[in-house]
């Protein structure tokens, strides 16, 4: 039986209508989705939605009632072993040795695992900003230095793609921004993917370039973050301090394409839906008209706005 089938080399990921099935219920439910070199992919949803499910079955944790998983082609139901060892991940806490120092617990894991060289070991901790930390003992280690230690780990055999569920989960607020950053990091210098859960809608937006939404065991929208949208051909809401709000909105009323959504004559604020390239025609308009322009900044729905539009209300945790 054939298992490779790469129909784009720089895909690592690809789930081809993943379902698992406990006795007639789907939990997850013909998810298909592709991650491809460098990305950093969240996977986003309410409690119960399906996310570790899908985790555990991407790393053969649990088997898949239907569809496939393809890591760098290779069939996980298939063609396990091949597709396997392409890939790192924390799907349940590492475990480590306590009584040993971080350093000692990376050796004893390279004893078990071919081809692991004391070089990888230095670049990994690194990566992770481990390097003095690792002479200490795990017991003593917060819970932000074990999550680190465990991606040290986990990257140890070079893998292609990394599957961490809710690496963030107990972490304080700094301590979420270093796993931010040296995730980041690592998907750059390292160009592997990385496939993320979180609870954490903000984290979610500031770590990931994409996010995958499930609910109840459903793929229910995926977007782009950050750079990869192209401003200008989107439509921008924006909201204006000026003047005369009244007065603004009869000039701004005047241009083609241009939507005045609200505007508070009390508090002198108009809300305009635009072209990002229209902005300063209307900035130059309202000057020459002589309404005094204060303050001008975008209205942004934030990806949890947009998430309880999709779900229909349905919170995350
Ligand atoms: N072995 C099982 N038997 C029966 N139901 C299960 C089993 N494993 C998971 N479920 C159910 O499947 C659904 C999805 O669970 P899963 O843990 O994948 O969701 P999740 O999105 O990771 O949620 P959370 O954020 O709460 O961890 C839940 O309703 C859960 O109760």
């Amino acid at each position: 039986m054939t298992t490779a089938k790469i129909t784009n080399p720089s895909i690592v990921l690809q789930l081809d209508g993943l379902t698992k099935k406990i006795g007639s219920k789907a939990i997850v439910d013909g998810l298909s989705f592709d991650i491809a070199k460098g990305e950093v992919v969240g996977l986003l949803g309410p409690n119960g939605a399906g996310k570790t499910t899908t985790m555990r079955m991407i790393v053969g944790l649990i088997g898949m009632s239907e569809g496939d998983v393809r890591i760098c082609g290779q069939s996980v139901r298939t063609n396990f072993e091949k597709a396997i060892r392409h890939v790192g991940g924390i799907i349940e806490n590492p475990e480590f040795y306590p009584y040993m120092t971080g350093y000692d617990n990376l050796k004893q894991y390279q004893r078990m695992t071919e081809g692991v060289t004391n070089d990888r070991i230095e670049e990994v901790t690194k990566l992770v900003g481990m390097q003095v930390a690792l002479g200490k003992k795990v017991k003593a280690y917060s819970l932000g230095m074990r999550q680190r230690l465990g991606i040290a780990q986990a990257l140890l055999h070079e893998p292609k793609l990394l599957i961490l569920d809710e690496p963030t989960n107990g972490l304080d607020p700094a301590g979420i921004k270093e796993m931010r950053e040296y995730l980041k990091r690592i998907a750059e210098s390292e160009g592997i993917a990385i496939l993320v859960s979180s609870h954490l809608l903000s984290e979610i937006e500031l770590m990931c370039s994409r996010v995958i939404v499930i609910q109840e065991g459903r793929f229910v929208t995926a977007r782009s973050i950050g750079e990869t949208e192209s401003p200008k051909q989107k439509v921008l809401t924006i909201s204006m301090q000026v003047g005369n709000a009244g007065q603004a909105q009869e000039v701004i009323g005047q241009i083609e394409g241009v939507e005045v959504t609200q505007a508070d004559s009390f508090t002198n604020r108009i809300t305009i839906k635009l072209l990002h390239d229209q902005i300063p025609g209307i900035v130059a308009k309202l000057a020459a008209q002589g309404v005094a322009i204060y303050r001008i900044e975008e209205v942004r729905a934030t990806l949890e706005e947009e998430f309880m539009k999709l779900t229909g209300g349905n919170r995350i945790a």
